[in-house]
């Protein structure tokens, strides 16, 4: 029997259900047979195989986009014949936080979308005098979109914590919440329209056709004809279609959750990397044992789990800065909790950074250390399991952590593996603001080619 104690984030909200989260999707869903049914089809339309499989194969494409956004950076600076001449000695200062954002946000869309988002070339152009063109975006200016939903998710807590009259009412806060609920309607406006047609073209494909694998396919056909798979988690009153404001939730939901984090994480990660040279340099003769350089090769979601430095190093990252500050539970009945007893409804916020830091579980754990978390003995694991909660933990945890280590993974070996990264200030702090989650702001770097490393 699962205890279900602590199977709820926050209590119903009214703000919350104006601002059109309360009892919606997964992250913030106090009702728990619905968060359940939602939890259940979330999980199930983004672990499959075959989304893991495609999440790898998008990644390396969009990597290659990216190559060439730099290239046509560098070709403005160096003429086309030195740039022959010197196809391994050109550099290029740039924000490496912008193109991740456009990497990480175009990957998380078209794989749950299915269609193509083009938020690295809106940046290249807006740092180019040539100019690139693109069609056929799911979402028409992919900048206003991640935008709408930074605003969305900062605005969230106006609606958790204030009171409606103080919402509506008391000047300042009133003129915020009313362009929250303008960015509220705008971007629900757009994920609807985007699963009305998804919805038509999947009643216009016949039966006998081959769906694609995306999320929202997936979310719109759960428990119908087309629906092929028959993996259960939930009791059967619970499987049932879901309904297109249950979709937008999950939608809202996968981007909020999918698509700034694994931008940020990367850009701590690339930070302490700099910073302590001998962990590069073990994460690059990691790299290199097992993808040898000027050998081709083709990332396959197998070849991942190989990579126990880059996988440690992902932890200890996610340990020293946690993006995420705060894990929130919040128990209906009454519950012994550190030797103190407390009644029903209350609200527990548990500080990760506190566990992250601990004396009792971690030596120096002001010092970035990756060894912490490579090749560790069953006892010093079962030890980190409750100490490191980057993720979170029990049956709320993060549901896009395996499509997030995929994406840091991939970008590890094909940043790392090609070009040499360095820092332009190895004295500048990092530039973070800190909040519910802690967010980078920007990281200019210097990126080489790797002089032995050819294209693959
Ligand atoms: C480095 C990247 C990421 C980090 C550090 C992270 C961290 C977290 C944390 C700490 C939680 C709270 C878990 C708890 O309360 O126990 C969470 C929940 C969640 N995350 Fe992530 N996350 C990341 C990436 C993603 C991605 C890529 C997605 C979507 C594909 C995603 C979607 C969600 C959702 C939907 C929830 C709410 C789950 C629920 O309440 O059932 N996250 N994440």
């Amino acid at each position: 029997m699962v205890d279900t104690t602590f199977l709820t984030r926050l209590p119903y909200s009214e703000g919350l259900d104006e601002f059109g989260m309360a009892g919606k999707g997964v992250m913030v869903n106090h009702d728990i047979e619905c968060w359940k049914s939602n939890r259940h089809f979330f999980n199930k339309a983004i672990s499959s195989p075959s989304f893991d499989s495609e999440a790898i194969e998008w990644f390396i494409k969009l990597f290659k986009e990216l190559e060439g956004y730099w290239e046509s950076l560098v070709n403005l600076s160096l003429s086309n014949d030195s740039l022959q001449d010197n196809e391994n000695n050109w550099s290029l200062e740039t924000d490496l936080f912008s193109w991740l954002r456009g990497i990480m946000s175009d990957t998380v869309i078209v794989l749950v979308t299915g269609k193509r988002s083009y938020s690295m070339a809106s940046y290249h152009n807006s740092i180019s005098p040539i100019k690139v063109n693109y069609f056929d975006e799911v979402i028409e200016d992919i900048d206003a979109f991640i935008n709408e939903i930074k605003i969305h998710l900062l605005g969230t807590a106006y609606f958790l914590s204030l009171g409606p009259f103080i919402r509506h009412h008391v000047p300042f806060v009133k003129d915020k919440v009313k362009v929250l609920i303008e960015n509220r309607d705008s971007l629900f406006e757009k994920l609807d329209s985007i699963i009305k047609k998804r919805r038509k073209e999947i009643e216009e494909t016949p039966i006998s056709a081959e769906l694609k694998h995306d999320m929202l396919t997936s979310l719109i056909i759960a428990n119908t004809e087309r629906d092929v798979s028959t993996a259960k988690t939930v009791r059967d009153d619970l499987l049932r279609p879901l309904t297109d404001i249950e979709i937008r939730g999950n939608l809202l939901d996968v981007f909020l959750g999918g698509v700034g984090t694994t931008q940020h994480l990367f850009s701590f990660l690339t930070y302490y990397v700099c910073h302590h040279p001998q962990v590069k340099q073990k994460m690059l003769a990691e790299k290199d044992s097992i993808f040898p350089p000027n050998i081709p090769f083709h990332l396959k979601p197998e070849d991942l789990s190989k990579l126990e430095y880059c996988n440690a190093i992902i932890n200890e990252t996610g340990r020293i800065m946690p993006l995420v500050n705060e894990m929130v539970r919040h128990t209906n009945q009454s519950c012994e909790v550190a030797g103190y007893q407390w009644d029903a409804k209350t609200t527990f916020h548990i500080n990760i950074n506190g566990f992250h830091s601990h004396q009792d579980y971690w030596s120096d754990p002001e010092i970035f250390n990756p060894d912490r978390f490579y090749r560790q003995n069953n006892s010093v694991k079962e030890m980190h399991k409750i100490a490191m909660i980057a993720f979170g933990g029990g049956l709320r945890i993060c549901p896009g952590r395996k499509l997030a280590m995929i994406e840091l993974l991939s970008l590890m070996v094909l940043l790392f593996g090609k070009y040499d990264v360095e820092l332009v200030d190895m004295n500048a702090p990092l530039k973070v603001k800190s909040g519910v989650t802690t967010m980078c702001e920007e990281l200019p770097v210097v990126i080489k080619p790797r002089i032995k490393y050819s294209h693959t």
